[in-house]
């Protein structure tokens, strides 16, 4: 446990009941406490794995430890900072924003918060690009973009007898790789037989022409970070007191690889990482998990805030392992389990009921009324959604592409170039320090003013794309970009000729309409009439939310039932000798991802022919609550 001195002369905890009213009272609000799991947690000073079950708040924790940390660093006078990753731009947003709550707003050099891509980006992926291309840029793409420009790239290297489709899949089952000899080479991981020469010839070409996609990047970062192992392990340990991995379950195979290397042999900084290796999509269809938490040796939080103790209760079977130790809030009165039964002639019906159903169990009591919260109904598959509602589209708005991001973010960075030179009455010399490579250059010298102006210019980004009030974001916007103005050029605030943020929007405005126009973007919604307002999503795409209700629909492949493969993990017993098949294994972390989303309400749906009146009265005995979609028809 971290212990510091008090004035007294004692020793005392990180957290402790002198400092923990304000922090609670800020984080968690009204006269809520952290819990003696969290306590624990945030008071831990070893390097560790947190293994966190659904709604444990870890993420609340983390940042509660990250605030008491960089105080104590601060009193301390210390020159080492702490590195937090996570894996998406929201999360990253999240930290930041709370922290601001806790009053801590100037996270700058030596401290870094960032995604886990941004990590490598910054410090290894675009210097070893930069080295071994001797280029000093590159488009960071996402899959979808790079296919695009892979079909046209590609046409200068087919062969002039090639009479088939692009093979758009080999974007997904390719790999680069930087061998001991620094030779490129494109590792095919198709089954059976590798791609042939023109395929391999056109991401050859693509990687030396400046597009990259996310796994290129981790690739540049792992060859940077194995030729300079040694110096980077001692950088990485003189900066960095504390290092911390959020949801540590998304991080990939070849991330871990990366983040091993930089922090073995390193008894100076701490490392911890949180997350719940239960929920870990990322390695589905037979893939190894990275990262994998010996459970006896990490700290737990096995109690959730999310859900009551229905919901507990199938979730402690509905997993990868029997997972007796989850503990369920019990002053959340979930309903019981719902499992609707429905077949071809009431399918297009089962969420109409499914609605009426949550609808009447949210009604009835006081407690339920007035909770506002998510009712979805989501599924493995995004093409056995459609089988559920004639109305199901993927969505247009809401999610731009990763590389409509990237190009409004170019758009960005430009402004504030403009900005900084329009400020700027200094010579050539010390305008090429930032000139180089802006972003570098923002994120050595003041990473965390840089990063509260990115988390902005993403929030007006997506502002603009769900036409949400953009008014207060540019007034920050606009005072945060004369600040880092201010601050590069050594100048006093009041100096700086206001920059155009204005001017900048139809850009972004052009980038995102031409691509909504043009492009399908992975979030879900529903097109239904209002009054049925269930939102269809992927299990995928409601990762990390808090529903009121979930209803988990079964998805047929090959005429095979995922749910009815997990039915008894669902009724209460967990069946060990099962849980080899990968089939199984893949159903239970999406059912478990799934099923730990509502507060409320939790159900599964399925098609009368996948359920035996033996699973049916199996069902009963464990408390579920069977509705038969027909007779519900029936007796409306
Ligand atoms: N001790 C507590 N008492 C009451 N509410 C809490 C407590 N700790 C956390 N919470 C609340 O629980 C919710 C979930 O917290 P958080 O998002 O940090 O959880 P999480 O563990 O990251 O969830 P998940 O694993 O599902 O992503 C938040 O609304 C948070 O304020």
């Amino acid at each position: 446990m971290l212990y510091t001195m008090s004035l007294e002369g004692h020793r005392v905890m990180l957290i402790n009941d002198v400092n923990r009213g304000n922090i609670e009272s800020l984080l968690l609000g009204g006269s809520r406490q952290f819990q003696p799991e969290q306590i624990k947690v945030i008071n831990s000073t070893h390097s560790t794995n947190i293994m966190a079950c659904p709604g444990s708040g870890k993420t609340t924790v983390l940042i509660a430890k990250i605030a008491l940390l960089l105080e104590k660093l601060k009193k301390e006078g210390s020159r080492k900072g702490i590195c937090v990753l996570t894996h998406t731009n929201v999360a990253v947003e999240e930290i930041v924003n709370s922290l601001e709550k806790l009053g801590i707003s100037n996270i700058a050099y030596p401290h870094f918060i960032g995604t886990i891509h941004e990590f490598f980006n910054t410090f290894f992926s675009l210097k070893a690009y930069g080295i071994y291309t001797q280029k000093d840029t590159f488009y960071l793409l996402d899959n979808e973009e790079y296919k695009k420009y892979f079909e046209r790239f590609f046409e200068y290297h087919k062969p002039g007898y090639w009479s088939y489709p692009t093979p758009i899949n080999a974007v997904d089952k390719t790999d680069i790789h930087i061998d001991k000899n620094n030779q490129l080479r494109i590792i095919s991981r198709k089954e059976g037989k590798d791609y042939s020469a023109p395929v391999l010839n056109t991401i050859r070409d693509m990687f030396y022409k400046g597009f990259i996609r996310h796994s290129d990047t981790v690739e540049l970062a792992n060859w940077y970070i194995r030729n300079h192992k040694e110096a980077l392990q001692k950088a990485f340990q003189s900066r960095f007191q504390y290092f911390f991995i959020d949801e540590a379950q998304d991080t990939s195979i070849e991330q871990y690889e990366n983040l091993s290397m930089l922090i073995e042999n390193n008894d100076g900084t701490i490392v911890q990482w949180y997350g719940d290796s239960y929920q870990a999509l990322y390695s589905l269809y037979g893939k190894d998990d990275a990262w994998k938490p010996d459970l006896e040796e990490s700290l737990q939080i096995n109690y959730s805030n999310r859900f009551g103790e229905n919901i507990a209760k199938i979730l402690r079977t509905t997993c990868i392992e029997e997972y007796s130790r989850l503990e369920a809030n019990n002053a959340i009165s979930s309903a019981i389990p719902h499992l609707f039964i429905y077949n071809d002639d009431n399918k297009e019906q089962l969420l109409r009921v499914y609605y009426r159903t949550v609808s009447d169990f949210k009604a009835a009591s006081f407690e339920t009324a007035r909770i506002k919260g998510k009712i979805a109904a989501v599924c493995h598959h995004h093409d056995s959604l459609e089988g559920y509602s004639e109305t199901y589209q993927r969505s247009k708005i809401n999610k731009p592409l990763q590389s409509e991001m990237q190009a409004c973010l170019h758009e960005c960075h430009q402004s504030l170039l403009a900005g900084l030179r329009k400020n700027d009455r200094r010579g050539g010399k010390e305008r090429s320090e930032y000139l180089k490579n802006i972003s570098q250059f923002l994120n050595d010298k003041y990473p965390s003013k840089y990063n509260e102006l990115k988390v902005l210019w993403a929030r007006w980004i997506r502002a603009i794309i769900e036409e949400g009030d953009e008014s207060i974001l540019l007034v920050d916007l606009e005072s945060k970009n004369r600040e880092l103005i201010a601050t590069t050029l050594n100048k006093d605030i009041d100096e700086i000729d206001v920059t155009r943020i204005h001017d900048l929007r139809p850009r972004l405005v052009k980038i995102l309409h031409k691509n909504t126009q043009s492009e399908p973007a992975e979030t879900v919604t529903d097109t239904f009439p209002v009054e049925l307002a269930v939102e269809l999503n992927t299990i995928h795409g409601v990762k990390g939310e808090t529903h009121f209700a979930t209803l988990l629909l079964e998805s047929v492949r090959d005429g095979v039932s995922d749910m009815q493969k997990i039915f008894s993990f669902l009724t209460g017993t967990y069946q060990s000798d099962l849980i080899e098949e990968s089939l199984v294994k893949d159903t239970l972390k999406l059912a478990y991802v799934a099923l730990s989303r509502p507060r409320y309400f939790a159900g599964v749906a399925m098609h009368e022919e996948n359920l035996s009146a033996q699973n049916i009265q199996e069902a009963v005995r464990h408390g579920w609550k069977i509705v038969n979609v027909e007779e519900h028809l029936n007796t409306v």
